[in-house]
């Protein structure tokens, strides 16, 4: 059990809608003289705890806060009655009543429509619920099946009970719509709600229309389908007279469903409508009653002074921005947070409100504003993240090619490469668009550097920056026929033709063939070679050129 403040103790939650929780909760100590009923310890009391996204809101703390007042003092035997609000931390909470019985919407699926009848008393009560608080200046503006929960009396009377009051009011702060919110229920929007146009309580009406449809026919009368095409019927389709719905009842709902807010009657007409009706369509009506129900349009005059509704969200022009929802709506949804459009249109600011009302279009979370700055900001990064091609590595090997022709010149920047033209190195200020169009324009014509850049309007001299001192170009190769890896073999290949000479030579200049056919051994052959060697030399240095070798005999 989770306390509530130091007053209250969840219990068990009930139900769980689009702006927060109700809690079963049991009530700790009688609160102080700041809520509306006291309460006694032991009690027990239905606890809203609002969803942590509009508790950490300024604005919306704000307005709980500001509407405290407003909303304890409403009160009325069909409003469902708000005890206290908590604020504590970052928890918002409104302790409640406990309606002990389903809610309409609930009550609908399980047991069907209502008769005409009963529909029509039914609404007349919460006609009532409206009257009380458009007089005193509140519009519900969720008004649906869900919000209405069905109290059962000791005698067994169903006694329908407006609940969340004052809640979408909450919610629908400037803080969320800044945030492009609304808070709403596709099925059950005001034709101007979904424009995003100024609300009165007469959306209230257009509300308790589409509920008198719904009970009498089991479903509202627009649904089905995205979001999106549900606020388009509100806003282009005009609704269709049901075979069981009376004559006299059409003509409230269909009064009650005008696209133009001051057509329809004000709360007290309605109620008092309904009502008449419901007298003239029993079985045991009179003539009397019948001629009233039938004439029941001269009673819907509409409300000469509606409540407005202060700050009311800004465009939610369907045909601009598709619902975030609008893909998986489910017409028995609860309320609904759905992106705005824009900001409001012809509104005046909300005299409640302590942010400073945003000038239309000037709104600068707007969504168009965001996609647009969005795309601006990709758009610059384009421009700015510029690539040096010797950096990118798509461009690295192409690149290499075509630079080894090439003659660097000391201390510049190298040339623009074909089809990869070189960013200057100074950091410049660049006119927009421009690196793109020079990437194109070299693509298509290769030129110079000086001609792609000329128009550029940084023309000031300035030094040259220090590059890397470039490579030398290789000198040209010894392999005039360029035959693959034969650069590297070239040393063995003339080694090898070194040898084989050598071995020819020695082949066809020495004795070594004599040798080789006498079969010496090689140290005979070697010793013998030696020995004529020293006699030649020999020879040489002692006798006569012109004798003959000495005779052994003689000696001479
Ligand atoms: N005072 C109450 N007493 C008993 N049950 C309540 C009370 N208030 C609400 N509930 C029940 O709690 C459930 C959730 O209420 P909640 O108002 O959050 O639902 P919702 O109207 O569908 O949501 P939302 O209004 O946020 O779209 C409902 O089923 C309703 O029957």
């Amino acid at each position: 059990m989770r306390p509530v403040g130091s007053k209250y103790l969840l219990e068990e939650p009930l139900g769980r809608g689009a702006t927060g929780t109700v809690w079963r909760a049991s009530q700790r100590e009688t609160a102080g003289a700041e809520a509306a009923v006291p309460g006694q310890p032991g009690e027990t009391v239905a606890i809203k705890v609002l969803k942590e996204e509009l508790a950490n809101d300024a604005d919306v703390v704000m307005r709980f806060l500001r509407e405290r007042s407003v909303l304890l003092r409403l009160t009325h035997p069909n409003i469902v009655r708000t005890r206290d609000l908590v604020v504590e931390g970052d928890l918002l909470a409104l302790v409640m009543d406990l309606v002990d019985g389903p809610d309409l919407h609930r009550y609908l699926r399980d047991n069907g429509p209502f008769t005409p009848v009963a529909a029509a008393l039914l609404t007349a009560q919460i006609a009532d619920a409206l009257a009380a608080s458009h007089a005193d200046g509140v519009v519900h503006r969720d008004l649906k099946p869900a919000n209405v929960l069905l109290k059962t009396d000791i005698d067994g009377q169903m006694h329908p009970m407006l609940t969340d009051f004052g809640i979408a009011r909450l919610a629908d702060s400037p803080g969320l719509t800044r945030t492009h919110e609304f808070v709403g229920t596709p099925a059950y929007v005001a034709p101007e709600s979904a424009e995003g146009r100024p609300q009165t309580s007469a959306v209230d009406i257009y509300g308790a229309g589409i509920l008198l449809y719904e009970l009498v026919t089991g479903r509202p009368p627009f649904a089905g389908g995205s979001a999106l095409e549900v606020l388009h019927r509100h806003l282009s389709e005009e609704p269709r007279r049901p075979t069981t719905v009376p004559e006299p009842l059409w003509t409230v709902i269909e009064r009650c469903l005008r696209k133009d807010p001051s057509q329809r009657p004000s709360a007290e007409n309605l109620a008092r409508g309904l009502r008449t009706v419901a007298a003239g369509i029993g079985v045991h009506s009179s003539s009397a009653q019948v001629e009233a129900a039938l004439g029941v349009a001269a009673l819907l005059g509409p409300d000469p002074a509606p409540a407005h509704v202060p700050g009311t969200p800004g465009s939610a022009d369907p045909t601009q921005v598709l619902p975030t929802n609008a893909g998986s709506y489910d017409p028995n949804a609860a309320t609904s947070v759905m992106q705005q459009t824009g900001p409001g249109q012809g509104q005046g600011p909300d005299p409640t409100s302590v942010m400073p009302p945003v000038p239309p279009g000037n709104d600068p979370n707007h969504p168009w504003q965001s996609q647009l700055q969005a795309a601006r900001d990709r758009s610059e990064q384009t421009q700015v993240q510029y690539i040096d091609p010797s950096q990118d590595p798509l461009r690295r090997r192409p690149q290499r090619q075509q630079q080894r022709p090439q003659q660097p010149q000391q201390g510049y920047p190298p040339q623009p490469q074909q089809g990869y033209p070189q960013q200057p190195q100074r950091p410049q200020p660049q006119p927009q668009q421009q690196p793109r169009q020079s990437r194109r324009q070299a693509r298509q014509q290769p030129q110079p550097q000086q001609q792609q850049y000329a128009p550029q309007p940084y023309a000031p001299p300035q030094p040259p920056p220090q590059q890397p001192t470039p490579r030398q170009p290789r000198g040209r190769s010894a392999n005039p026929m360029r035959i693959p890896g034969l650069g590297c073999l070239k040393g063995c290949l003339f080694s090898v033709i070194l040898i084989v000479v050598a071995g020819w030579l020695v082949w066809e200049l020495t004795p070594l063939q004599g040798w080789i056919a006498e079969g010496k051994s090689y140290w005979s052959a070697i010793g013998d070679g030696i020995s004529k060697v020293s006699d030649w030399i020999s020879d040489l240095g002692g006798s006569d050129p012109g004798a003959g070798p000495p005779d052994p005999n003689t000696g001479q």
